[in-house]
């Protein structure tokens, strides 16, 4: 229990002796004591006050104590807050029913001043660690700002609210570019480092009442209530310049420092049609579409889906085509150090492991079998990154986030170049292998 907090107790009874009393005890205590005389007095404080016990009496006139407790037990805000029943009944069969409606405790009156005391000093110390534990809960271990859980249920919450008033509403998604570079190339620590600053710079520039939630590895989501597209698209913009101009201390001692640039996706709420889901689902594909128009960008959600695919079918990256078609052998041999014994020996498990994969993935979306087909694009984009094959890492990128997505219209079209790629690549390693004997 904080015993530095000051509590505000609300004591209930229609004996005004009895509150007098209360008043004075929990008064010398240290307690700030509000007083009703009845149930209906009692939720009209509760509306103004920000109570933390409740000491109820079990009979009164109007809402009696149990309704009362009834009442405030299926409150959305209050349901957490202790009651302690405060009855001159020691009738067993009462003290079990208000336990079971949900009372925390049961003291008899007359009270003795220092039970009662011990028995609120309980209930108070059990609500600061439920308090502590729903925070716990609630928050990203690593950056402190909230998790998924936490974010989707309040800005589910500000969503239903934004059609109500019908007021506009954005949903950005953010994701840190090539951070897998700064995991590989200065640790995984300093990585965490980048991700909690990274969260700080975010709620820097956002308002306290925008809801922000880191989502993924180095994925975050931001809901906007009540703003407009062109407030959603000047805030995204300012966060992508402070980021771009940050440098994150990641070692004291190297005085090693690390730039990052951040991809936003934005999407804008309309009217009634509105969902949680929807709106992450476009602010994921207009983020998809800001990656590949080259990162560092805010690019905001229309409608993209039709021209995605056939960008990437299209599109010819800066990798290069060298003699071992669809494989970078640079980057491969640089993944591993220099060592081109050991890239040999990952091109033979490659082609091994992955040979068959198209016609597992193919089976895999035929059968709408999701997990099965979700595991092989993304040990497939993995590895891809892994051998140089850079050009497949994309594709299989692309089609991992629409496999994600559930988005089948996008993950029939982003099969085949998918398949074609790694035909193309087994290509090449069989070119690179036969090169080397
Ligand atoms: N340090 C650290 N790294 C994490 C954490 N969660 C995820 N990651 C890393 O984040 C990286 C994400 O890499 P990718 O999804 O390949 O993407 P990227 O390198 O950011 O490249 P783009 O998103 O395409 O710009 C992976 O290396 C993960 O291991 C974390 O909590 N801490």
């Amino acid at each position: 229990m904080d015993t530095k907090k000051k509590y505000n107790i609300l004591a209930v009874d229609d004996a005004k002796d009895t509150l007098m009393l209360l008043e004075f005890d929990l008064g010398e205590e240290g307690y700030q004591v509000f007083t009703a005389e009845s149930g209906e007095q009692a939720l009209e404080v509760l509306e103004e006050q920000s109570i933390d016990l409740i000491l109820l009496d079990m009979y009164m006139p109007g809402i009696s104590g149990l309704e009362m407790l009834h009442k405030l037990k299926a409150h959305p805000i209050i349901f957490n807050t202790p009651v302690i029943m405060l009855s001159a009944s020691d009738d067993e069969d009462q003290i079990v029913a208000a336990l079971e409606f949900g009372a925390d405790d049961y003291v008899t009156k007359p009270y003795i001043p220092k039970v009662l005391l011990a028995r609120i000093r309980t209930s108070l110390r059990l609500l600061e660690k439920t308090l502590e534990l729903e925070s716990l809960a609630k928050t990203d271990f690593l950056t402190g700002i909230r998790n998924r859980g936490a974010f989707e249920d309040l800005a589910s919450k500000a969503i239903s609210q934004a059609k109500r008033s019908n007021h506009p509403l954005a949903v950005a998604m953010l994701d840190i570019d090539f951070f897998k570079a700064v995991n590989d190339n200065y640790g995984h620590d300093a990585g965490d480092k980048v991700l909690v600053e990274f969260a700080d710079i975010i709620c820097d520039c956002f308002r306290d009442n925008d809801i922000i939630g880191r989502v993924g590895g180095e994925e975050f989501a931001i809901c906007m209530a009540n703003t407009s597209a062109e407030n959603a698209l000047i805030a995204c913009e300012r966060l992508r310049e402070r980021v771009a101009r940050s440098e994150i201390q990641v070692d004291d001692s190297k005085d090693a420092k690390v730039s990052v640039t951040v991809s936003i996706g934005l999407s804008l709420g309309r009217g009634d049609e509105m969902s949680l889901e929807g709106l992450l689902k476009e602010a994921d594909l207009s983020l998809y579409q800001a990656k590949h128009s080259g990162r560092n960008q805010v690019k905001l959600y229309q409608e993209i889906n039709a021209v995605i695919a056939d960008d990437i079918v299209d599109e010819s990256p800066e990798i290069s085509e060298d003699e071992y078609p669809g494989i970078d052998a640079d980057i491969g041999i640089g993944n591993v150090l220099g060592d081109e014994d050991l890239f040999a020996e990952i091109l033979v498990m490659f082609y091994e492991d992955h040979s068959k994969d198209s016609e597992k993935i193919q089976q895999a979306i035929s059968s709408d079998d999701q997990p099965a087909c979700k595991h092989l694009v993304h040990t497939l984009k993995g590895v891809s990154c892994s051998v140089g094959a850079m050009q497949l890492f994309e594709l299989t990128k692309a089609l991992d986030d629409a496999v994600s997505l559930e988005d089948k219209a996008r993950y029939q079209q982003l099969y085949q170049p998918v398949a074609a790629e790694l035909v193309k690549v087994l290509g090449g390693i069989e070119v690179r292998l036969s090169a080397q004997l």
